[in-house]
């Protein structure tokens, strides 16, 4: 199953794919969490992505579509995979369908967590709040300011994704809102054929 999930910061992609995973046995390829790892190890990536990220923009195209192609070479990507993070732009999602079509993949479901944005702000306040209850860092992105430039990005860079996939007819959403369980059970309803 080749499955990319879609939906703003805070929608709750991380907490459905943590259960996918679990699920169906197939890795979570999440770009923000490889950029991190990049930033953390002080990679040329890293690097290049820090500023960026720490600002709440996305960093360029190439860089996180020559990550998930190298990615998805991985022998425990050869039952598939779940895309976290990506496709976020227009670009990144033809490019995706390039290179899954040279390595003779198709994607299986696309499915979007489809939120109320005013609940979103309020849902990363919780989130700094118990990562710091639980004496964890938070994230550099995780303050209001850089939430916005994120929500920003989201509506003019990542929305139109949304858009090209049911223009092909592929999009499968998922209302958001509902309680853990029960978007699980609609995800699971969305991806069964
Ligand atoms: N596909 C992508 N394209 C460009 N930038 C990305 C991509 N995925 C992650 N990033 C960068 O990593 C940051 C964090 O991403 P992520 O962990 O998915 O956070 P969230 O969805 O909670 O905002 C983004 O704000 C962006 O800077």
């Amino acid at each position: 199953m080749r499955l990319v999930l879609l939906g703003p910061p805070g929608a709750g992609k991380g907490t459905q794919s943590a259960r996918l995973v679990e699920k169906l046995g197939i890795p979570q390829l999440s770009t923000g969490d490889m950029l991190r790892a990049a930033v953390a190890a002080g990679s040329p990536i890293g690097l290049k992505a820090k500023a960026l990220m720490d600002a709440g923009q996305l960093v360029p195209d190439d860089v996180v579509i020559g990550i998930i192609d190298q990615r998805i070479d991985a022998p425990d990507c050869a039952n598939g995979f779940i895309l976290d993070g990506f496709p976020r732009t227009v670009a990144q999602a033809e490019a995706l369908r390039e290179l899954l079509a040279r390595k003779r993949m198709n994607l299986d479901a696309v499915v979007e967590l489809v939120v109320d944005e005013n609940a979103l702000v309020d849902r990363m306040r919780k989130r700094v709040a118990e990562t710091l209850a639980a004496g964890k860092e938070v994230r550099a992105d995780d303050n209001p300011e850089s939430f916005k430039t994120r929500l920003d990005a989201y509506r003019i860079q990542t929305a139109p994704v949304s858009a090209h996939y049911a223009a092909r007819g592929e999009l499968k959403q998922v209302d958001g809102m509902a309680s853990i369980d029960d978007v699980s059970a609609a995800i699971d309803k969305s991806i069964s054929r």
